[in-house]
């Protein structure tokens, strides 16, 4: 276990940081790579741990990727040109990589078998088996399928309607690349929109979508042709930095070419909804996915009520959105979050207990967290627990907190932005 010793900024966060690559896009970027026929080039990728395991699974699936800091090359193999692996797939924390890659391999008729770390061992997978076996796919795991270690056998499936009880891009995505050959069509409805990211890069790969509000039908028979894919700065990770240059006195931080698909920008919104002073410059719009540089300067905050179709715009920066309403006047209710509890740690428990420790007036719902605001926090002894949301989310809150604050378990966040901690710490004047 690793640990690391923060203590407050004693001036503000100046200067600018160019965010890494968006880690949806890059799972995305190499598995799209590994499925289409020819050479993916893909620049901006984010070498962060769970799209590391996902290059991993793909070699194992026989498929020739090289990766050269965040440019990757990938030759594709065709839907079909999958082999079946002679070792596990090991997706480590990825839950991205579990959910994507099982949609995938509906697809082939060999067998595989899927295994992560402790937390993939406690996330439910029956969202994405459930469907798969009602396409045709042959699924075991524990618990009807529910938990890993997971077998797969596809083969010949059948298109369906599939209305998923949660917004979820990976339960969609999962559905709809196994649309990608099941016969007939394959229909994806949501109670929310949530991250399209799939449906964009599958047209850049020359397969068509179609999408009303909250609904995506795929036909089968769409081969992929590769292509090159440039990966925009991570938005969940720029939220960090948002957040942290809102609440530490005197800052302005520049964050460039941030992801700005608008299935992703709750964050800014939210904060924006909070009073934060975000100035949004050099708009990139007519990408396929559109990016911009933002400006954060810090902010007098207020409190707001994040739910309903704004939590999949933002549910990966609730740890932060959180810490952020522990500096807001008044009061914050998060609801309509009950995913929070099913992510790499149950997120409503961790940030209301990791915070409350830290001096914060947050209580636990049943679907998200109510926080009373502003209030001075201290440094204490405080846990990741291998999630790098609230590592990361527990580094910013040390800038602001009296003492010195320690971070067991700081590792994880190079699950999705190595060297987070030194980037933060060169920002302190
Ligand atoms: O499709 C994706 O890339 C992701 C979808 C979200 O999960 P859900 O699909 O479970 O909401 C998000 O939390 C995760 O970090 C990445
Ligand atoms: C939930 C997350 O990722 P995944 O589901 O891919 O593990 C995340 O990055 O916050």
């Amino acid at each position: 276990m690793g640990s690391i010793q923060l203590t407050s900024a004693k001036n503000g966060l100046i200067g600018t940081v160019d965010v890494p690559g968006d880690k949806s896009i890059s799972h995305r970027a190499v598995m799209f790579g590994s499925i289409a026929e020819g050479v993916t080039t893909v620049k901006g990728f984010l070498p962060g741990e769970d799209c590391l395991s996902t290059i991993s699974c793909f070699q194992k699936l026989g498929v020739s990727i090289q990766r050269d800091e965040d440019s990757v090359t990938i030759e594709g193999k065709g839907i079909q040109g999958l082999q079946e692996p002679t070792e596990v797939l090991d997706v480590g924390n990825s839950g991205t990589t579990i959910r994507l890659m099982l949609g995938i391999l509906s697809n082939t008729p060999f067998h595989s078998v899927i295994i992560g770390d402790s937390s993939i061992g406690k996330r439910p997978m029956k969202r994405v088996t459930g469907p798969l076996r009602q396409m045709g796919a042959v699924i075991d795991g524990r618990e009807e399928g529910n938990l890993i270690p997971i077998s797969i056998r596809g083969g010949r499936t059948k298109g369906i309607i599939h209305e998923s009880a949660v917004a979820s891009a990976q339960v969609k995505s999962a559905v709809l690349l196994s649309g990608l050959t099941a016969e007939g069509e394959t229909t994806v409805k949501e109670p929310h929109k949530s991250r399209d990211h799939t449906e964009r890069m599958l047209k850049d790969f020359g397969v068509i979508t179609t999408s009303t509000e909250n609904t995506v039908t795929i036909r089968s028979g769409q081969a992929l042709k590769a292509t090159h894919i440039q990966v925009p700065g991570d938005i969940s990770s720029a939220a960090f930095f948002l957040v942290a240059g809102a609440i530490v006195p005197g800052s302005e931080i520049t964050l460039t070419k941030v992801g700005m698909n608008p299935t992703r920008t709750g964050i800014i919104d939210a904060l924006q909804a909070m009073g934060a002073d975000i100035t949004i410059t050099n708009e990139v719009k007519d990408a396929g996915e559109p990016y911009a540089d933002l400006i954060i300067k810090h902010s007098s905050l207020k409190g707001t009520e994040i739910s309903g179709d704004l939590i999949p715009r933002l549910i990966d920066e609730i740890p932060v959105i959180a810490l952020a309403a522990t500096q807001a006047e008044g009061t914050t209710v998060i609801k309509d979050a009950a995913e929070l509890k099913v992510k790499e740690t149950n997120r409503i428990d961790t940030v209301v207990r990791q915070l409350a420790a830290m001096g914060a007036d947050i209580e636990a719902t049943d679907d998200g967290m109510i926080i009373h605001g502003k209030t001075p926090l201290n440094g204490t002894e405080a846990d990741s627990f291998g999630d790098h949301r609230i590592g990361m989310m527990l580094a910013v809150a040390s800038l602001i907190a009296g003492g010195e604050t320690v971070i067991n378990n700081s590792e994880a966040a190079a699950v999705s932005y190595p060297g987070f901690y030194d980037v933060l710490k060169k920002l302190e004047q």
